[in-house]
């Protein structure tokens, strides 16, 4: 879980990032997991240390940033996600963003992306610390079964929340 913001980097307002993606992901998978945790400026070299080191030597599966995806000068987290990438995968963005237009009309201005580096899937979500429900609630049926395909572990949810989808031929019993 990746925060990025100025703001919150230099204490000028309490992070509420980290304990947002926290909190949906403690209510949301049944899998046990593991927390890690940055708090970086809107610094593109910032941001692509803290995803290489999650992914390459933390062996994160999936990481979640938010923050600096709009079209703000100092917004560049899409950049360091694109420079970290192995592939993109398009439809992350499109759905997320689709899925906030039911929430507010400047969905249209976050240029967040979904990417895979080696194992991980990686997601950038809004800064707005409300946006990480709306936008995980909208795509994270498709994660697990991504993450199964790029080689990472089996991950479920809980009942009542986001049901996972995947293909009859991938379900484990
Ligand atoms: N990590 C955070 N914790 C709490 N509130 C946040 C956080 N990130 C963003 N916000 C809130 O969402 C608003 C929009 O987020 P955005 O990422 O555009 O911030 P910003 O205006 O670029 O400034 P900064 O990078 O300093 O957070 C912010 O003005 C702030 O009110
Ligand atoms: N679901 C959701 N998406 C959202 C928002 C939101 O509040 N909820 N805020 C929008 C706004 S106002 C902006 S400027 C862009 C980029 O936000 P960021 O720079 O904080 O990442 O995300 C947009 N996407």
């Amino acid at each position: 879980m990746v925060t990025v913001s100025d703001r919150a980097f230099q204490g000028i307002y309490e992070d509420q990032g980290i304990p947002a993606l926290q909190s949906w992901l403690d209510a949301t998978l049944s899998t046990p997991w593991q927390a890690l945790t940055r708090l970086v400026p809107d610094e593109q070299e910032l941001i692509e240390t803290a995803l290489k080191e999650l992914v390459d030597e933390q062996g994160c599966c999936l990481v979640l940033t938010t923050g600096g995806t709009g079209p703000a000068p100092r917004d560049v987290t899409p950049e360091a996600t694109l420079a970290v990438a192995d592939r993109v995968l398009d439809g992350f963005g499109e759905q997320m963003r689709a899925v906030s237009l039911k929430y507010v009309p400047t969905a249209i201005l976050s240029r967040q992306l979904g990417v895979v580096r080696k194992q991980a899937l990686i997601l950038n979500l809004p800064g707005q610390p409300k946006a990480i429900k709306e936008t995980l609630d909208g795509v994270f049926a498709a994660v697990p079964y991504c993450i199964d395909l790029i080689g990472g572990p089996y991950l479920e949810t809980k009942p009542d929340t986001v049901p996972v989808f995947r293909p009859k031929s991938a379900l484990r019993p």
